[in-house]
């Protein structure tokens, strides 16, 4: 078994972008910048917000939290995202996930001008996904991709079980890994909770993909010897041994599974920390405007 270290690779990458960021200030007299809009003080929220704006400062990216109340307005948040969206000093905007219940996160995503949506959750850029144009990728699938390219890892003819259909990972995954590219050129089985043989799929995966949310769901009575495990999972349960007073667990009963996988992602350390470097890029991309004029 061999680790798919998210801190090696992450660092790695972050050194490029630093450089190129650099390049950006060096000719333009003002750096990348990313803005995050975060409603609310959710726990997981607040240290993932924190880290992208951590993240940005050690690249030389420019970056700014607009925070509102569990009670803002859906109205208060799209009247501040269209400002946002004709302020030609930032270049990417995010709004945390999850939104308050009375908020439509659609809503919320629509309203986000496409060319600055690093989160590639618009339409537009799930659309020009889909038929392979430029775009911006949703962040953490872009990270799983630039997570097997770093490991050199060749995903050609390989039969990818994705677990888990939501719009931000599961349903994205399978259509990148898909796709006529490298990483890509998988046959893809996309499986859910209502997969009847769900076992039986994924032990056909040489890469599984877990994406469902539930600790531990993948077990390793379920996975192909020499199988390809990446683990999106992020389940939080509070601890008493841990300074943070919480644990994180993945999708993936890693313990079990990793002696059997010849690759494996774990949790923490990561598929999360790919997830801000393609955040990262994005708000790059966008700046230098690679992607849209
Ligand atoms: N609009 C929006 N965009 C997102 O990209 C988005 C979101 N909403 N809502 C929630 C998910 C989750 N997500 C993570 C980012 C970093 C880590 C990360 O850095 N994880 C560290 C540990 C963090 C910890 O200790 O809690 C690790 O896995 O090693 C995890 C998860 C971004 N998301």
């Amino acid at each position: 078994m061999q680790l798919l270290d998210g801190k090696f690779a992450s660092e790695k990458i972050k050194l490029e972008i630093a450089a190129e960021a650099a390049e950006f200030t060096a000719q333009t007299g003002r750096k990348p910048h990313l803005l995050a809009i975060l409603v609310g003080n959710d726990g997981g929220s607040e240290t993932y917000v924190a880290s992208k704006m951590k993240n940005c400062e050690k690249v030389g990216f420019e970056s700014s939290l607009v925070r509102y109340d569990t009670d803002v307005t859906e109205e208060e948040l799209i009247q501040k995202i269209r400002e946002i969206n004709a302020d030609a000093g930032v270049d990417g905007m995010i709004v945390q996930l999850p939104l308050p219940k009375h908020i439509d996160p659609e809503k919320i995503t629509d309203a986000i001008d496409y060319r600055k949506d690093v989160d590639g959750f618009h339409p537009v850029n799930l659309g020009r996904m889909m038929r392979n144009q430029p775009c911006f990728i949703p962040a953490t699938p872009y990270g799983i991709l630039l997570m097997l390219q770093a490991y050199g890892i060749d995903t050609t003819g390989k039969h990818c079980v994705v677990v888990g259909r939501s719009n931000i990972v599961g349903s994205p995954m399978s259509i990148l890994m898909a796709r006529n590219a490298n990483p890509g050129n998988c046959t893809v089985t996309l499986t859910h909770s209502k997969t009847t043989n769900l076992k039986e799929m994924v032990l056909q995966g040489d890469i599984v993909i877990a994406a469902i949310g539930r600790k531990n769901f993948v077990t390793a009575d379920m996975v192909k010897p020499g199988a390809i495990i990446i683990d999106v999972g992020i389940n939080r349960e509070t601890s008493e041994t841990t300074k943070s007073g919480y644990k994180l667990y993945g999708d993936v009963d890693f313990e079990n599974v990793a002696p059997l996988a010849s690759w494996i992602t774990p949790v923490p350390g990561g598929v999360g920390l790919m997830t801000i470097v393609g955040l990262l890029k994005n708000t790059l991309a966008s700046a230098k405007k690679e992607i849209y004029q």
